[in-house]
C-alpha cells in the first residue's frame, strides 16, 4: 500500500495520466473500481435482502452503476436511485447505459437494516455544500440502520480536509482506489470512513512521479532507513547528548519523564539541566541521566558547547514567562551555528503568545542547510492557538494545511498533536500519523514524546523524519499497553517497538 496521499485534485490527474498512458481507459478503470465494491459486497454481506445503490451525478455515480449491474448479474436483488443523467460522454453515461436496472428516483429510497448501501453518490468531485435532493437521502441512509459501503469516500466528505460539507454518509467500509486521501485519515473524516480498504484499480505507479505528491501517512517506510542505530564503533557520545530542561522545585517531573524517553529512544547521554531549587528533587530522582545546575541561559549554552550537547528540549514544566522566552532565544542561536536540534514544547511554545514573530525570526535564522541545526514544535490544539491564531481560526482549512502553513511561517517542523497527528515541514512536506491509541491521552504524555523527538535528533536524524518517528514509536508504544497506560509506562515500552521496527525490515506498516 503506497504511503503517498494524493488530494482529490491530484487524485483527478493521476486518473487523467493513467487513462492517457493505458492499459486501462477511463471505462475500463471505472469497471475495475466498481467491481471492487461489487467484490467486497458479495463477500462481506453475503445474506443481504436488497442492495440499494445510491448513484449521485458524476463518476462516482458511474462506479456505483458498475457495482449495481455486477450484484444485479450475481443474483443480488438491487435498487438504483438516482436523479438527474450523467454528463453525456461521460464514463458514468456508459456505465449506466450497461446497467440495463431501472432507475428509482430519491424518494423511493427506504432502505430495512437487513439491506446494504451502496454511497455512490459524490467522491472526489465533491465541491460545495450538500443540500437537496442529497441532504435527505444521506441522513435517510444513516438512519436507516443498514451497513452503509461508500465508494471512493463518503458523500459529504471532503477527501482534501477530512472536514464535512454540510452533511455526510457515516460508512460501514470505504472502498478507495489507488492513493488514499487526507480526508480518509483526518478527523471527523476517519471516523465516517469506517474501515477504508485501498484497490489497485489499476493506475500506474509511475503517474506519482509527475504529480509529486508531498503528503504521506506516516509509517515507517517514510523514515526507517534514517533511524540512527548504533553500531559497534559507537561511543556514547557518538551517539548524541540531549539537554532536558527542568522547571523550579514543583515541576520536575516533566523533564524527567522526556529525559529518560530520550534516552530509550537512543541517545548516548542525557542531561537535566534543573534550576538551582530543583537540584535537589532531580537529584533524588536520577540515576543514567545526569544533573547539571543551570539558573541561566549563559550557563546553558556553555554547558551545551563544553558538553557536545547536539539537542535540546525546553517547555515541559519549565514555567511561561520571560525567562523561558530568554532560554529559548539563547538555544535557537546556538542552534544557528552547529548541527543541533531544539525541541519546544508546551510552556516553550505558550511563552511566545504575545510575540510568535520573535520566536520565528530566531528559528528563520536556524536554517535548514545540512550541517546546521533544526527546531521542532510540538503543540497541541491549544499551544497551536497561541503562535497561530489566524491558522486555528481560519474556517474549512484542514488539520493538514494548518501545519503545513505553520511550519512554513515559523522555518520549523510542527508537529500538531491529536488522534491524527500531522507532523509539516517547512519545505512543504507533510505527513499524518495512524497509530494513536486514545489512551494516549495521559497527563506526562507529551513530554515523553518530545523526549523521543529530542532523543532522535540528538543522533543525527534528520527533523521532518525524526518528528515523524517519534510520533508513530510513542503511539506504537502505548497501543501495545493499552488500558491503564500513565506516562511512566511509555518510556519502558519503547526497547521493544524499536526492536520490532529494527526485525521487521522491509514491512510496510
Ligand atoms: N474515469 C475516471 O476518471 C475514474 C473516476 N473514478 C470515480 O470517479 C469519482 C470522481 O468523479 P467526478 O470527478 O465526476 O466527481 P464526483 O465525485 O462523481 O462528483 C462530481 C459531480 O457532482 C456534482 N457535485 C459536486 N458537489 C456537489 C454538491 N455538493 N451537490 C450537488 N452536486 C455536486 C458535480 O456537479 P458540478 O459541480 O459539475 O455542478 C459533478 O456533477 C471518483 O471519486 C471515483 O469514484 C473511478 O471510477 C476511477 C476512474
Ligand atoms: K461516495
Amino acid at each position: 500500500m503506497g504511503i503517498e496521499l494524493l488530494s482529490p485534485a491530484q487524485m483527478a490527474e493521476a486518473d487523467r495520466l493513467a487513462i492517457t498512458r493505458g492499459p486501462f481507459d477511463g471505462p475500463a478503470l471505472m469497471q475495475n473500481a466498481g467491481s471492487a465494491v461489487a467484490r467486497e459486497i458479495l463477500s462481506r454481506y453475503p445474506q443481504a435482502q436488497t442492495v440499494h445503490v445510491l448513484a449521485g451525478p458524476g463518476n462516482n455515480g458511474g462506479d456505483g452503476f458498475v457495482a449495481a449491474r455486477l450484484l444485479a448479474e450475481a443474483g443480488v436483488d438491487v435498487r438504483v436511485h438516482c436523479e438527474g443523467h450523467p454528463r453525456p460522454g461521460s464514463d458514468a453515461e456508459g456505465a449506466l447505459a450497461e446497467m440495463r436496472l431501472p432507475l428509482l428516483g430519491f424518494d423511493a429510497f427506504a432502505p430495512q437494516a437487513s439491506d446494504v448501501i451502496v454511497d455512490a453518490l459524490f467522491g472526489a468531485g465533491l465541491v460545495r455544500e450538500i443540500g437537496a435532493p442529497h441532504a435527505p437521502v444521506i441522513e435517510r441512509a444513516n438512519a436507516s440502520g443498514a451497513p452503509i459501503v461508500a465508494v471512493d469516500l463518503p458523500s459529504g466528505l471532503s477527501g482534501e480536509t477530512g472536514l464535512v460539507l454540510g452533511i455526510a454518509i457515516r460508512a460501514d467500509l470505504t472502498v478507495t482506489f489507488f492513493r488514499l486521501k487526507p480526508g480518509h485519515l483526518l478527523y471527523p473524516g476517519r471516523d465516517l470512513c469506517g474501515e477504508t480498504i485501498l484497490v489497485d484499480i489499476g493506475i500506474p505507479a509511475d503517474v506519482l512521479a509527475d504529480i509529486g505528491s508531498r503528503t504521506f501517512r506516516s509509517v515507517p517506510e517514510l523514515w526507517r532507513t534514517h533511524i540512527p542505530w548504533p553500531d559497534s564503533g559507537s561511543h556514547k557520545y557518538a551517539r548524541g547528548h540531549v539537554g532536558v530542561f527542568s522547571g523550579g522545585p514543583s515541576a520536575t517531573g516533566a523533564a524527567r519523564l522526556a529525559a529518560i524517553s530520550a534516552a530509550r529512544a537512543g541517545a548516548g547521554a542525557v542531561t537535566v539541566l534543573s534550576p538551582r531549587q530543583a537540584v535537589q528533587v532531580n537529584a533524588m530522582h536520577l540515576t543514567s541521566v545526569m544533573l547539571k545546575r543551570t539558573d541561566t541561559p549563559e550557563e546553558a549554552v556553555m554547558f551545551a558547547a563544553d558538553r557536545k550537547m547536539t539537542s535540546a528540549l525546553i517547555g515541559p514544566g519549565f514555567g511561561v514567562g520571560e525567562r523561558c522566552t530568554e532560554f529559548v532565544l539563547a538555544l535557537a542561536r546556538l542552534a544557528a551555528g552547529r548541527p543541533f536540534g531544539l525541541v519546544l514544547d508546551a510552556d516553550a511554545i505558550t511563552s511566545f503568545e504575545n510575540a510568535p514573530h520573535r520566536l520565528f525570526e530566531a528559528l528563520a535564522a536556524i536554517g535548514s542547510e545540512t550541517g546546521r541545526g533544526c527546531a521542532v514544535l510540538t503543540p497541541h490544539e491549544g499551544e497551536f492557538r497561541r503562535l497561530f491564531p489566524d491558522l486555528a481560526d481560519a474556517a474549512g482549512l484542514s488539520k493538514l494545511e494548518r501545519a503545513r502553513r505553520a511550519a512554513e511561517r515559523s522555518h520549523a517542523v510542527v508537529v500538531l498533536k491529536g488522534p491524527d497527528t500531522v507532523i509539516a515541514a517547512a519545505d512543504g512536506r507533510a505527513a499524518i500519523n495512524t497509530n494513536a491509541t486514545p489512551f494516549l491521552a495521559t497527563a506526562g504524555s507529551g513530554d515523553v514524546l518530545a523526549g523521543i523527538v529530542a532523543g532522535l535528533l540528538a543522533q543525527g536524524m534528520p527533523a521532518f523524519e525524526a518528528a515523524a518517528a517519534g510520533v508513530w514509536l510513542h503511539a506504537e508504544a502505548g497501543a501495545r499497553f493499552g488500558p491503564g497506560l500513565i506516562a511512566e509506562d511509555l518510556p519502558g515500552l519503547l526497547p521493544a517497538v524499536l526492536a520490532g521496527l529494527r526485525d521487521s525490515q522491509g514491512s510496510s506498516s
